[in-house]
């Protein structure tokens, strides 16, 4: 078990509880996304996995050690975060600086920075842009760049706050490609995502908060069987499940993948 979340609350100093009573286990290699309304609660228990938050009651750990006895810095070797707003943590006066900064700043050799670095630019296609200041790159791009900044410091799971906001359809395709290359190395992935195209073609598991409370928990799959599951009524259904529905299937199909499998199928049986 990799991340634990035990009965977790957490309550503001301005009484708004934001979290109540949250338990969730992500095993090694999980492919996690968090869905949810505005204000269900998903950045703040995303925080609480960085340790930047401390549970009102209920503990989080991460690779078995207590987050909230552990400094930020020591957390920061095992859990990456991308931020939701890129110039939250986005400093240096490069984007190859920046990339380059955590490597260094958790003390890697030389070698393994500079190979971590470049990289971390290639497969978020910031390569060209190597010697850019950030803040001249456009959202989009600052957000890639926050992300390969975290990749960089090469740490066993990875969390994303709303990583497709503000991409591109081209990137957000390599953001696909990314999380599956991502799974493959044995990375944990847990995104907050409102974006359900993104969630059936790249997570395994989906996780609904609402209201501070995990109101559902499951395979993505079953999730996206709309009609037959309240908690997906919510939200968009997947491009390629509006479109299957549309033409009468009656197993529900989520991915691009899928659809093509069925279409094959459906060809074959004529
Ligand atoms: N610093 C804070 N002080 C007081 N209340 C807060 C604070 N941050 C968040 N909240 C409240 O806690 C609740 C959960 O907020 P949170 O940002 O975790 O939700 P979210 O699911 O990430 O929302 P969104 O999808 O809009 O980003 C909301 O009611 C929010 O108003």
């Amino acid at each position: 078990m990799v991340l634990r979340v035990d009965s977790l609350s957490h309550r503001y100093p301005n009484g708004t509880t934001a979290l109540a009573d949250v338990s969730l286990t992500v095993r090694a290699g999980e492919r996690v996304a968090v869905v949810g309304p505005n204000g269900a609660g998903k950045s703040t228990l995303a925080r609480h996995l960085i340790g930047i938050a401390r549970p009102t009651s209920g503990t989080v750990t991460v690779d078995g050690r207590d987050a909230a006895g552990l400094e930020i810095a020591e957390l920061a070797r095992s859990v990456g975060f991308v931020f939701q707003n890129p110039d939250d943590q986005l400093h240096a006066a490069t984007v190859a600086k920046e990339v380059g900064f955590g490597p260094r700043n958790l003390g890697f050799p030389a070698d393994r920075r500079t190979a971590l670095t470049q990289w971390a630019l290639q497969v978020t296609g910031l390569t060209g842009e190597a010697n850019s200041h950030p803040r001249h790159l456009s959202f989009g791009e600052r957000k890639r760049v926050a992300f390969a900044s975290v990749l960089a410091m090469d740490t066993p799971i990875i969390v994303l706050d709303e990583p497709t906001t503000g991409q591109d359809h081209r990137s957000v395709v390599l953001l696909e490609e990314l999380v599956t290359d991502l799974h493959e190395r044995g990375k944990t992935i847990l995104a907050i995502t409102h974006d359900t195209d993104f969630c059936a073609e790249s997570f395994d598991r989906v996780v609904v908060l609402s209201e501070g409370r995990v109101r559902w928990d499951g395979p993505v799959e079953r999730w996206l069987e709309g009609d037959r599951n309240p908690s997906m009524s919510a939200f968009e259904q997947p491009q390629m499940a509006r479109l299957g529905r549309r033409l009468g299937w009656p197993t529900p199909v989520a991915t691009v993948d899928g659809f093509l499998d069925q279409l094959t199928d459906h060809a074959a049986a004529r």
